[in-house]
C-alpha cells in the first residue's frame, strides 16, 4: 500500500498532483466531476493549515484542448469555497516566488505540467526524478501528494519523479479509486460477481475476460464489443454506419481470440438476445438476434428483452463492475441498455464500480444519483488497466518506500 494524508506531518508545504484534464469547448474548460472529487483532497489539506501547491495537466501539445490552467483555478475555487491562486509558470522563477509566498491554508495552482518539456516523454522514475522540473520544485516543498489516479498509467515527471525525492502520499481520490478499482482483482466476494462489458473496443473486453475470467461469474455483453462476439457466434451483425469504422479492422484482428473465448468461457458469457436500430421513421426499432438474416443495418443498442435478461442477474449479484456502454446512450433512443443495467445496479445493495469516462457520464445524463453506486470512477485508461492487471506507474512510484 501507500502512505496517505493521515500520515502527513502538520504544517507542510505540499506539492499535489491532480488530474483536472477536462473537455474544452470553444476554448472554455468544462466543469466536471474531476473538480468535485479532487476538491475533497485540496480542501482537507488547506483546512489542516498546509501550504498547498497544485500541479495538473490539460490536453497534449498540438491539441485544441492543450490550454492554460487559468480557468481550472477558478472552477476548482468554486468547488472548495476558497481562493485558488494561479501562476502561469511550471517551475521557473515566477512559480518558485509564488510558492515561497504562500501562507498556511493558501492554495496555488501551477501552469499546465505539459507546457514543461521534461514532463511528457515516458521515462523511468529515476530519469524523471533527475529533471530540472522535479529538482527545482522539490527544493521548495516538504512533501508530495499524488491524487491523480486517472493519469497514473503515464510515467510522466509530475507523476513518477517526485516520489523519489520527497516523502510521498496518496491523496483521497488516489486512495478511493485504487481501492475500488482493484477490488475485483483483490477482494473475495461471497456471492455472484458480474461484469457488464460494452463500449467500442474489443481488445478492452478481451483483456478484461482474460485477466478476470476466474474472478467473474457472468460477463454481460453489449455495445460494439458485444456485437463482435455475436458475430463470432454466427450472427450476421457488425454493420458500420457511413463514416464509422468500428467493425472490419476489429473483426480481422480479434476474430480468433473472440472465437476461442466463446469456446472456453461460453458458460460465463451472456450475449444480447435482441438489438435496437433506427427505423424508417427515425424511431427505435428492435429485432430478436435469432431473426437477423442479413447484415444490412447498424445496431445501436441492446434490445429490451436483453435488458430483461440482464436485470435479474445484476439483482442477484454480490458485486457488479461496469466497463463500457451497452449502446449509443448519448442518443436517448439508444440509452435503454446502458440505463437499464445502471438502474438495476442503483436499485440493489451490491458492491458496484462503474468506470470508463463515457459510461460514467450516462449516470448524470440520465439523472441517476451517484450515491446509489459503490464507486463511480473518474478514470478511463487507468481503470481499464486496473481491470486488466496492467501496472500503473504512478501508483507503483507511490508504493516504493
Ligand atoms: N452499438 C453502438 N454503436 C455505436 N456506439 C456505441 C455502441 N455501443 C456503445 N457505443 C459507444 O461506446 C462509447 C463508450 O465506449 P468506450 O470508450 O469503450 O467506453 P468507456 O468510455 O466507457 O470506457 C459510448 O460513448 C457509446 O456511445
Ligand atoms: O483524461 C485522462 O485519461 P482518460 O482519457 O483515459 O480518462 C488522463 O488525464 C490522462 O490523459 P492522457 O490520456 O492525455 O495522458
Amino acid at each position: 500500500m501507500f502512505k496517505t494524508l493521515d500520515d502527513l506531518d502538520p504544517e507542510q508545504r505540499v506539492l499535489v498532483r491532480l488530474d483536472l484534464n477536462s473537455p474544452v469547448e470553444d476554448g472554455d474548460v468544462q466543469d466536471n466531476r474531476r473538480f468535485d472529487r479532487h476538491a475533497e483532497t485540496v480542501r482537507e489539506l488547506a483546512e489542516a493549515g498546509h501550504r498547498v501547491v497544485l500541479m495538473a495537466h490539460q490536453g497534449r501539445p498540438g491539441g485544441d484542448d492543450f490550454v492554460s490552467l487559468e480557468q481550472h483555478a477558478d472552477i476548482l475555487a468554486s468547488h472548495i469555497d476558497r481562493d485558488v491562486g494561479f501562476v502561469a509558470d511550471t517551475y521557473g522563477d515566477d512559480a518558485i516566488a509564488a510558492i515561497d509566498a504562500l501562507d498556511a491554508g493558501e492554495v496555488l495552482l501551477l501552469e499546465n505540467t505539459r507546457m514543461c518539456d521534461e514532463e511528457l516523454p515516458e521515462e523511468d522514475p529515476e530519469v524523471k526524478a533527475d529533471t530540472e522540473f522535479v529538482q527545482s520544485l522539490a527544493e521548495h516543498v516538504d512533501a508530495y501528494v499524488n491524487d491523480a489516479y486517472s493519469a497514473a498509467h503515464r510515467s510522466h515527471a509530475s507523476l513518477v519523479g517526485f516520489p523519489l525525492v520527497l516523502p510521498a502520499y496518496a491523496g483521497r481520490v488516489m486512495q478511493t479509486e485504487y481501492e475500488a478499482n482493484s477490488a475485483i482483482a483483490t477482494r473475495e466476494f461471497d456471492g455472484q460477481v458480474t461484469m457488464v462489458v460494452g463500449g467500442t473496443k474489443a481488445t478492452d473486453v478481451i483483456d478484461v475476460m482474460n485477466n478476470l475470467g476466474e474472478k467473474v461469474d457472468q460477463f454481460l455483453l453489449g455495445g460494439i464489443a458485444g456485437e463482435l462476439f455475436l458475430r463470432a457466434a454466427g450472427n450476421d451483425v457488425g454493420f458500420d454506419l457511413e463514416g464509422m469504422d468500428f467493425f472490419d479492422d476489429q473483426w480481422e484482428e480479434n476474430r480468433e481470440t473472440i472465437e476461442s473465448l466463446l469456446d472456453e468461457r461460453g458458460d460465463q458469457i451472456k450475449l444480447a438476445v435482441d438489438l435496437a436500430y433506427e427505423d424508417e421513421t427515425d424511431d427505435r426499432g428492435e429485432i430478436a438476434v435469432a431473426n437477423i438474416t442479413e447484415k444490412d443495418r447498424a445496431y445501436l443498442d441492446v434490445g429490451s428483452m436483453t435488458v430483461d435478461e440482464y436485470d435479474p442477474i445484476i439483482r442477484d449479484s454480490e458485486a457488479v463492475f461496469v466497463k463500457g456502454a451497452l449502446g449509443l446512450f448519448e442518443d436517448e433512443r439508444f440509452a435503454v441498455g446502458t440505463t437499464g443495467v445502471l438502474r438495476a445496479i442503483a436499485e440493489t445493495d451490491c458492491f458496484s464500480v462503474v468506470g470508463g469516462g463515457d459510461t460514467s457520464r450516462a449516470i448524470e445524463m440520465y439523472g441517476m444519483d451517484e450515491d446509489d453506486f459503490g464507486h463511480v470512477s473518474i478514470a478511463g485508461g487507468a481503470y481499464i488497466r486496473a481491470l486488466t492487471g496492467a501496472p500503473l506507474a504512478g501508483v507503483e512510484a507511490l508504493q516504493q518506500d
